[in-house]
């Protein structure tokens, strides 16, 4: 049967897009037909049958679908010699391919943490079920797959023996297995329909339950944990590595099991139907495959240098995009260009680089599997020459051993798609499992009504967690009386913040303790202490790109309407926010850039102001901004010091004057103390720090920097 073909020459038709190799056998006499005649009508009926082949072999390997040209070849009963040519070779070439579509890796990991087979089983218990069902459902669809070679080879065999004999009716004899086979395509499609649609369900739930548990762990860490990280690599760890695990996890239960039970189903038929083309299968196949493997680790290689270069380039890009006002206050775009413009060229020369190994690695596929389907054919041909297997029976070994490669390809592509969804997967759980030192909430809470506001730090000494070795604070004692205002001054860098930090219990000091009311801020509620007790207002606040009203809400989600209002006119907003046409309903834009430096001021005012802190921190909370707004901002904040036991950090001296008690930090310690007048008169570091300021500052009578802030008299 295919022996007619032979003698007379086939050649692939071309493939838009793909190049197709040709192969000629001519005076071949392995391959001679018995009567010497061509079989044009059984060119015919495998046409017929090469559509059918068409809509059973693309299924399995997902770069297919990317290339629909690639089923526009000729070549009658060549087809299976073909198909097994052209999808051998696509997936080796998918050994790289598949890198090569990787999504970029945003940051480079340094540390790989181990994969949490704990916690996988917590998130997959509740579909076990479903997996279970998925499971038999991809198995099913693999069994029927190795079913079909041999029903076609059986189909191929009547088209045979009609083109040979010519009697009888072809239609009668082939309704049978060609309604064989048209059940099993149709059950093949309703499993493989039935376990996708299953997984989808299984990964999709996973993956939001993942996301929930890193969101929620992530914001339960210590800040000390965000002093270490980078905001895009937690980010990147909620999308791109849940996305990536949840489709490797796919995968993997789709196309390996499938293509397990895929190779060992038709590696029995394979040598049921010819031991000794079996045997040279089994020879060639995973020496081609090691030998591609070889070839496509090193432009996996390539390939993950150019996604680091894609990454480093976009880099470039979003941080001129997103600092743009910077770029445009320097005059810097040129700069910017350039260096987008040097990155992107090394992105093209790396991309050439990989352009060039692949094409050599297709030509050289090429080749192997030219000359593997000429071996098959010309091994099998002389079988059948020789009576030992019929034309069908090389046909369904074509078909099968085809589905045997096709299978081990995926099987290799898979091996590299566990190993990333595996450490994705690590990634992800492995800041679940992270425990803060410092919880969010538990331990006790002082009554309101023996809430005086008394702060005390006893001896603390301090170390940032990132730098053990450098103490930021050493024996530190201060004391802020309730209801006092305290001001802390000093060079930059001296560990004012800190102090604050430590007082909202952002860390815990290394030695010493600090008190409020005298109870050790360690025994008490963080969540209390920061939702009710302390209010924080810095230098530059940040708001959520909500409206105005949700912001000042933020301070108190329970709070009403009246509540939002009165804490606005406290913080001298209401009136700007009122003159705004959508009011407190307006959008301030991300991080509140539609505001204006004083008027984000006073909503973050506003928004500490509602949770009524007995306890206020102002850090350097009017440095940002010019005289008028400062004016307004500074009132507000006088108003709101009232009653309240109240720390506040300043650069500039003038605006502390009017404090209870001013204290000079310098060398993490508490260098002097008093009010102005006596710091003034000591003479001490004080005295100078303002002999400093006052040279610095313009004599402009009246400035705003000159004038004593605050609305106490004391
Ligand atoms: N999150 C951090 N991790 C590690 N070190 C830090 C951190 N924050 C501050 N530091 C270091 O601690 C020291 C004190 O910083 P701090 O911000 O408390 O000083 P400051 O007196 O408030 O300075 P400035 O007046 O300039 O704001 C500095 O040397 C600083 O580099």
């Amino acid at each position: 049967m295919l022996v007619h073909l032979f003698r007379v020459g086939i050649r692939g038709g071309p493939v838009p897009g793909r190049s197709l190799p040709s192969f000629r056998f001519q005076n071949s006499s392995a391959v001679r037909s018995p009567d010497g005649r061509l079989g044009t009508s059984l060119l015919r009926a495998v046409s017929q049958l090469r559509s059918q082949l068409r809509a059973h072999l693309p299924q399995a390997l997902p770069t297919l679908s990317r290339s629909p040209s690639a089923w526009c070849w000729g070549g009658g009963a060549l087809l299976g010699s073909a198909v097994l040519y052209k999808h051998s070779r696509l997936c080796l070439v998918a050994l790289c391919e598949a890198e090569e579509a990787l999504p970029a890796c945003p940051s480079p990991r340094v540390v790989e943490s181990h994969f949490n087979w704990k916690l996988f089983w917590q998130f997959l218990r509740p579909h076990v079920l479903v997996l279970g069902a998925a499971i038999v459902l991809a198995l099913g669809a693999a069994l029927v797959n190795v079913q079909i070679p041999l029903l076609l080879g059986q189909l191929v065999e009547i088209v045979a023996k009609y083109t040979r004999d010519h009697v009888g009716s072809f239609v009668s004899e082939s309704r049978k297995i060609s309604t064989q086979l048209l059940a099993l395509y149709g059950i093949q499609g309703l499993l493989t329909f039935g376990y996708l649609v299953l997984l989808s369900y299984i990964g999709e739930r996973m993956a939001v339950d993942m996301r929930k548990a890193l969101f929620s762990s992530l914001l339960r860490q210590d800040i000390a944990f965000f002093d270490a990280k980078k905001t895009g690599q937690l980010v990147s760890r909620l999308t791109t590595d849940v996305q990536e695990f949840k489709s490797s996890f796919k995968l993997v239960i789709s196309q390996g099991l499938r293509s397990c039970t895929q190779v060992a189903g038709c590696l029995v038929s394979l040598s049921m139907l010819s031991t000794r083309l079996t045997l040279l299968l089994m020879i060639a196949t995973p020496a081609l495959m090691g030998v591609g493997t070889l070839m496509g680790s090193g432009l996996r290689k390539l390939s993950r240098q150019c996604q680091e270069q894609v990454a480093r380039a976009t880099g470039v890009a979003d941080e001129a995009l997103g600092n743009v006002r910077t770029v445009r206050a320097f005059a810097m775009e040129p700069r910017e260009e350039e260096r987008y413009r040097a990155e992107l060229e090394s992105c093209r020369c790396k991309a050439e680089e990989l352009g060039t190994g692949i094409a050599l690695f297709q030509g050289l596929s090429n080749i192997a599997f030219n000359c593997m389907v000429l071996g098959t054919l010309f091994v099998g041909g002389s079988l059948v020459a020789g009576q030992q297997l019929t034309g069908g029976d090389l046909m369904s070994f074509l078909v099968a051993s085809q589905t045997v490669q096709r299978s081990m390809a995926n099987l290799s592509v898979l091996f590299g798609q566990v190993v990333r969804g595996l450490s994705a997967g690590a990634r992800v759980f492995e800041f679940m499992t992270l425990s803060p030192c410092i919880p969010l909430s538990g331990g006790c809470c002082i009554p309101k009504e023996h809430l005086r506001g008394s702060i005390t730090f006893q001896n603390v000494s301090f170390s940032y967690p990132c730098r053990p070795g450098f103490e930021v604070l050493k024996d530190f004692t201060l004391t802020l009386p309730p209801g006092k205002i305290v001001a802390l001054v000093g060079q930059s860098g001296g560990g004012k913040t800190t102090v604050a930090s430590l007082l909202e219990r952002f860390y815990d000091p290394t030695a010493g303790v600090v008190m409020l009311d005298g109870h050790d801020l360690r025994t008490l509620d963080p969540s209390w202490l920061r939702g009710q007790v302390v209010g924080f207002i810095s230098q530059e606040p940040v708001l959520f790109g909500t409206t105005i009203m949700e912001n000042i809400r933020f301070g108190k989600l329970e709070a009403s309407d009246e509540e939002v209002y009165a804490a606005a006119r406290a913080a001298n907003a209401h009136e700007f926010i009122s003159s705004f046409p959508q009011g407190y309903d307006t959008i301030v834009g991300e991080r509140g850039t539609t505001l204006s430096g004083g008027q984000k001021q006073r909503v973050a005012i506003a928004r500490a102001l509602i949770k009524q802190p007995t306890v206020l921190i102002l850090d350097e909370a009017t440095s940002a901004l010019d005289a008028e707004s400062e004016r307004v901002v500074q009132e507000a904040l006088d108003r709101a010091s009232t009653g309240r036991t109240v720390l506040v950090i300043a650069h500039r001296l003038s605006t502390v004057r009017a404090a209870h008690c001013i204290i000079v930090m310098a060398n993490g310690q508490v260098w002097e103390a008093g009010t102005h007048e006596e710091l003034l008169k000591k003479g001490g570091l004080y005295a100078e720090l303002i002999r400093r300021q006052a040279l610095d500052t313009p004599p402009t009578s009246g400035s705003p920097r000159e004038k004593p802030r605050g609305s106490r008299n004391h």
